[in-house]
Formats: C-alpha cells, sequence, structure tokens
C-alpha cells in the first residue's frame, strides 16, 4: 500500500469530520474533471476491461488442470496455455494504455488547476500579498493541486477498477463455490479491523516525521543563510543549535522505526489471512473435490482468485476517504479561486489623455483593508481573519502635481508617504475622495493605461534573480541591446555591467551577481528610463551611499526626472532644494506645503526636519 492509502486507512475515523464540504464542491471539482470526458471514458472502458481479464486467467489455469485430470490431448493444454499467455499479454497492453491515459488526465488537470490559481493570484491586489504567507500559497499551487490530480488520476479510477474486479471475482468464486467464498469473507474482518487501527499509528507517526522533517529543513534553510550562520556564530549558539536539531534528527529515526514496524505487521497479518483463506480453499475445496462436489480445477481457480479478492477490498474500504481528502485539496484550490481582487479594471476603461501627466489629490481619505477583506484566514495561518477596520491613515489630502513639476513628500516616519505613493500607482483604492491623471479618475482607467504613465521606483529597488537584461526590460521586452546601452549609460551603469562576467546577460538578484547598493539604484532608474512613463514616483532610497556613488546616483536621478512629473519622497537635500513644492507630511495629513525657502522662513516643522534630516548632508546651501 502507499503513502496515500495508508494516510487514507488512518483517516477512517476522522472521516465524519471531512464529510462537510462546502456544497457544490463536487460539481465545481467534476466541471475541471468532464472537459476530459472522452479520455476519461476510455480510460475506464480500458481499466474495467484490465480487471475483467484478471479473472480470466485462473480460470483458464483451472481448465488446464481438469485438461490434465481428464488425460485430453495435449493440443487442448497447449492451447490453453496459449491463450493464457495471450491473455496476459492483453493485460500488460491494457495496463500500458490504462497508465498513459491516466497519467495525462491527471498531468491535465494539474496544468488546468495550476495556470488559473497562478493567473488568479496574480491578480491579487498588493494587500494580499502583504498579509498572505508565501510558505502556504506556493502550497496551495503544489500540495493541493496534486492532491486534487490524486482524485482524477487514482482514486477515481481504483475505485472503478475495484469495484469491476471484486464483482467479477465474487460471481465466479460463488458460481465456482459459494462455501468457499463465504469462508473466505468471514476472514475479512478479521483483518479490516486491526488494519484500521495500524493505519491510524502509521499515518499518525507519518505526520509526526513529516512535520519533524520540516522543521529540519526550516532550522538548516534559516541558520544556513549568511545572516543566519553569523548570528549564530556572534552569539556562540551552536552547541544549542546542533542540540536542538539532534532532537529533531532523532524524532525522524523514532518515526521511521516505528512506520516500518507497522508497517511490517499490516504485511504479515495480510500474509497470514491470505494463507488462512488458502488452506479454507484447500480444506474445503480439496474435500468437495474428493466428495464429487468440485472437480480439481475448480480448486486451482479459487486459490488463484482469492488472491485477487483481498487487494480491491481494502482499496474500496479506503476509497472513499481518499475521495474526501482529494475533494478537500478541490476546496482548498477552490477557496482561492473564488477570493474576489479587490482592484479591478472597469468593464469600459477611460484613457488618459496623452500629454504630460498632472496628478491630483481631491479630498483623499485612506485606511488599509481590513485583513478578512483581502485575504484568507488559511493562508495567514489563523483560524479567523481579522475583521476590525484598521485606523485612517491619510486624512483629506488636496494637492496636484502639474506636468512637468517636481514635488516632495517629507514627515515623519509612519506619517504615510509610502502610502500616498502607492495610491498613485493604484496598488489600493482611496476610500475617500478621488486621484485623477489627466482628470481621469484612476478606478475609472485600465491599470495597464496607469502604469504605462506613471513608473515607480521603490525603495528596496528590488531585482528578480535573472539576467540584467530582463530587468532592465521588465514590461519592455521588446527593447533592443543598443537602447539598453543607451539608457546604462544615461544612469551611469554602461562601465559597471560591461565590467560584469556576461555583460547584459549576467544574472543578478539574490544571490547573483552581488551589486552595491548605489548600482542597485541606478539599475532602478535605468528600469524606469526604459520605461519611459511621464510621471514618476520615487521613493528615494534613505541608505547614505559614498561621494562616487551619491554624484552617480543623484545624475542617474536628473535624467530620470527630466521634464517628468515627479512626486518624491525625499531623502535628498537636493531633491527638496529643487523641488517646486513640498509637502510635509503628519499623521497622514499635510501640515505644510511650500518651496525650500518659504517654509525655513515659515520656520516650523519644515524648518525642524531640515536641521536634523537635511542639513548634515554634502551640498548643503549655506544656512
Ligand atoms: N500594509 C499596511 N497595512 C496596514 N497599515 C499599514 C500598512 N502599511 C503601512 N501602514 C501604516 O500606515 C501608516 C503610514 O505608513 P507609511 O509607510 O505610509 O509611512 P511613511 O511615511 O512612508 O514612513 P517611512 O518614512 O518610515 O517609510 C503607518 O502607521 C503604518 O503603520
Amino acid at each position: 500500500m502507499n503513502h496515500a492509502g495508508w494516510a487514507a486507512l488512518g483517516k477512517l475515523r476522522q472521516s465524519k469530520d471531512q464529510e462537510s464540504l462546502k456544497p457544490g464542491t463536487i460539481a465545481r471539482a467534476w466541471s475541471f474533471i468532464a472537459r476530459y470526458r472522452t479520455r476519461l471514458t476510455l480510460y475506464l472502458i480500458v481499466s474495467a476491461l484490465g480487471a475483467v481479464l484478471t479473472v480470466v486467467s485462473p480460470i483458464l489455469a483451472g481448465d488446464v488442470v481438469n485438461a490434465i485430470v481428464a488425460e485430453s490431448d495435449v493440443s487442448v493444454v497447449i492451447n490453453l496455455a496459449l491463450l493464457i499467455a495471450a491473455v496476459a499479454l492483453l493485460e500488460a497492453l491494457l495496463n500500458v494504455i490504462s497508465r498513459w491515459q491516466s497519467a495525462s488526465l491527471g498531468e491535465r488537470t494539474i496544468f488546468d488547476l495550476r495556470t488559473s490559481v497562478f493567473d488568479h493570484v496574480q491578480k491579487m491586489p498588493v494587500a494580499f500579498f502583504t498579509r498572505a504567507r508565501t510558505g502556504a500559497l506556493v502550497s496551495r499551487l503544489n500540495n493541493d493541486v496534486i492532491g486534487a490530480q490524486t482524485a482524477i488520476a487514482r482514486t477515481l479510477p481504483t475505485v472503478v477498477m475495484n469495484i469491476v474486479t471484486l464483482g467479477v471475482t465474487l460471481v465466479v468464486m460463488f458460481t465456482t463455490s459459494w462455501q468457499i467464498t463465504l469462508v473466505a469473507l468471514l476472514l475479512l474482518p478479521i483483518f479490516l479491523f486491526p488494519a484500521r487501527s495500524i493505519g491510524h499509528r502509521i499515518a499518525g507517526q507519518t505526520r509526526e516525521r513529516a512535520t519533524r522533517n520540516a522543521a529540519m529543513g526550516d532550522q538548516m534553510t534559516e541558520r544556513f543563510s549568511a545572516p543566519g550562520a553569523t548570528l549564530v556564530k556572534l552569539f556562540g549558539e551552536q552547541r544549542h543549535e546542533s542540540q536542538v536539531f539532534s532532537d529533531r534528527a532523532d524524532g525522524v529515526r523514532e518515526s521511521g522505526v516505528r512506520i516500518s514496524v507497522w508497517t511490517s505487521v499490516f504485511m504479515t497479518m495480510l500474509t497470514l489471512v491470505s494463507s488462512l483463506a488458502l488452506a479454507a480453499v484447500y480444506g474445503i475445496g480439496g474435500y468437495q473435490a474428493i466428495t464429487g462436489g468440485l472437480n480439481a480445477g475448480d480448486v486451482v481457480t479459487m486459490a488463484l482468485l482469492l488472491t485477487r479478492l483481498y487487494a480491491p477490498l481494502t482499496g474500496l474500504a479506503t476509497a472513499r476517504v481518499e475521495l474526501m481528502s482529494a475533494l478537500v485539496s478541490f476546496e482548498r484550490i477552490f477557496e482561492v479561486l473564488d477570493l474576489q481582487p479587490m482592484i479591478k479594471d472597469p468593464a469600459n476603461p477611460k484613457t488618459i489623455p496623452t500629454g504630460g501627466v498632472r496628478i491630483q489629490f481631491h479630498d483623499v481619505d485612506f485606511r488599509y483593508p481590513a485583513a478578512s477583506e483581502v485575504s484568507l484566514a488559511s493562508l495567514e495561518e489563523v483560524a479567523v481573519l481579522d475583521s476590525r477596520e484598521s485606523e485612517q491613515v491619510l486624512h483629506d489630502l488636496n494637492f496636484t502635481v502639474e506636468p512637468g513639476q517636481t514635488v516632495a513628500l517629507v514627515g515623519s516616519s509612519g506619517a504615510g508617504k509610502s502610502t500616498i505613493a502607492n495610491l498613485v500607482t493604484r496598488l489600493y483604492d482611496v476610500t475617500g475622495g478621488a486621484i485623477t491623471l489627466n482628470d481621469v479618475d484612476l478606478r475609472d482607467a485600465a491599470a495597464q493605461d496607469i502604469h504605462n504613465r506613471v513608473g515607480m521606483v521603490t525603495q528596496d529597488s528590488h531585482l528578480f534573480h535573472t539576467s540584467i537584461r530582463e530587468n532592465l526590460t521588465l514590461g519592455h521586452r521588446e527593447v533592443d541591446d543598443e537602447r539598453i546601452w543607451q539608457i546604462l549609460d544615461h544612469a551611469r551603469l554602461a562601465e559597471v555591467v560591461r565590467h560584469m562576467p556576461d555583460g547584459l546577460d549576467t544574472v543578478v538578484g539574490e544571490r547573483g551577481y552581488r551589486l552595491s547598493g548605489g548600482e542597485r539604484q541606478r539599475l532602478a532608474i535605468a528600469r524606469l528610463l526604459i520605461a519611459a512613463p511621464e510621471a514618476v514616483i520615487l521613493d528615494e532610497a534613505t541608505a547614505s551611499l559614498d561621494s562616487t556613488n551619491e554624484a552617480a546616483v543623484q545624475q542617474a536621478l536628473d535624467q530620470a526626472l527630466e521634464e517628468r512629473t515627479a512626486l518624491v519622497i525625499a531623502h535628498r537635500l537636493s531633491t527638496v532644494v529643487n523641488a517646486d513644492e513640498i509637502l510635509v507630511i503628519e499623521d497622514g495629513r499635510i501640515y505644510e506645503r511650500g518651496t525650500h525657502d518659504e517654509l525655513l522662513a515659515a520656520n516650523g516643522r519644515y524648518a525642524e526636519l531640515y536641521s536634523t534630516q537635511f542639513r548634515q548632508q554634502p551640498h548643503a546651501r549655506g544656512e
């Protein structure tokens, strides 16, 4: 029996709880399978034929014995032997066809489910990704999809095959000798009852082992990463870490032994019950044969059929539970597919008028969505999602960034600056008021249109673990190398990339080529220059750079902001000094507004921020 079989046996007791599937799950799961109706029908027919064939060879074997006993012609025995060989060949052929069909059915369903979940999750708002655990989401795409595949590729056909095998075998056995068949069936509970409890134990140990294995894996991934290993070394934790690891490994060892022992007890029991039943066949059958109620061939047929009786019986005993757990997988996938994306394109989007972009905030209020609005409890690994509304983060914001202007946002940490930036690119929707681009409400425009017109450079300048070229041409794959080099030149990066081992093909990102902070920032700016949007939202990096890097980043930024509408979360002195307007944000409100000189003269919050945050920076004007 395979792993799923054990788990199913173990779960027989819990099956009641699992029956609380959401209504409609079965019909919906069926809709995924029904699209391959023809293939499925072919598969079931082939499986059923294969099942019928399993009783043919025992019958033929009985005929051989009868022919020998009756001292028939040699040709009869030879013909029967040839027939047995032909049946074996046919069985093998059907087996291959049925495996092929089941694999392709299962893989197709996996493909359909995977791609639909992936596409759907991509449509989710950023709020969803800030909440859901990546591990839980990936597991939906992997484990649950495979669970659902099991239902289609294995459980469903096995049920059909087992029913046919069992039916045909029992009919042949009953007609051959009902007394022997009855005894064989009566022996079954001796096996089945302890098998349940053993299955339960094995499933428990298997789960235990999986948990401990996962814990070992987590510990290794975390502790063997550069920051993790450094922490362990710095705090002299090696011995403690080794102890924790060896405790977990010991648990795995113990479960391993238990699983082996219980498995062998189960197998021994199965063999024992079969042998006892076989003894009954020989005893009762032999007695009947001698007293004339049965012939020798029938005894052989019965003995051979008996070996094919128990497997489908145990298979059917566990099938319902296996099917239930597969349906639970379907249900978990549907749960993700049913999550409605909060931010959707309108049915008839308005086009943002071409030309320079004017960004306007009209009485904008905002609060982050509650967990229950954007997420699933099971993806956050909590029982119930928090449905409390979060506090209002932005209050009554009114400002305009005219085409080509730069507006700088400054303020204390947590004031709401990044939130404002996220709203302009419609990563979230405002909860009050409106944001317009050239007088078109963001909610009336298509996402693609917004992203073509407004670019964003985030502080962390995230890079995918792929080549420089692919990182640079995100969303604009058509850009050729000549243009890329030109842009790299503007972003003061051409020299750096030229010296990389594979030039534009050098793999960067998480574990790739190491880039300095300044190079990363310039790469993010170059990415924006390639996209060439008319408006830019820029979250300036706070990390200070050495003066060479700083100058290069500044030059790249000058290029990026030139003639563009820019809303900048400013951390650089030069940005605030040159901004057309500075908005001082505190507690989600515009606290002060004006140019650098006006605000300094007012000697308010900005003047305070200036003396604490900006003044120490190089190139400060001589105030
Ligand atoms: N995803 C989120 N869900 C709920 N609340 C959030 C979320 N992101 C930010 N907040 C809250 O919104 C408020 C404004 O945060 P925001 O990141 O916009 O501030 P900020 O001015 O950009 O700060 P910093 O300069 O430190 O980056 C904070 O109180 C923060 O806790």
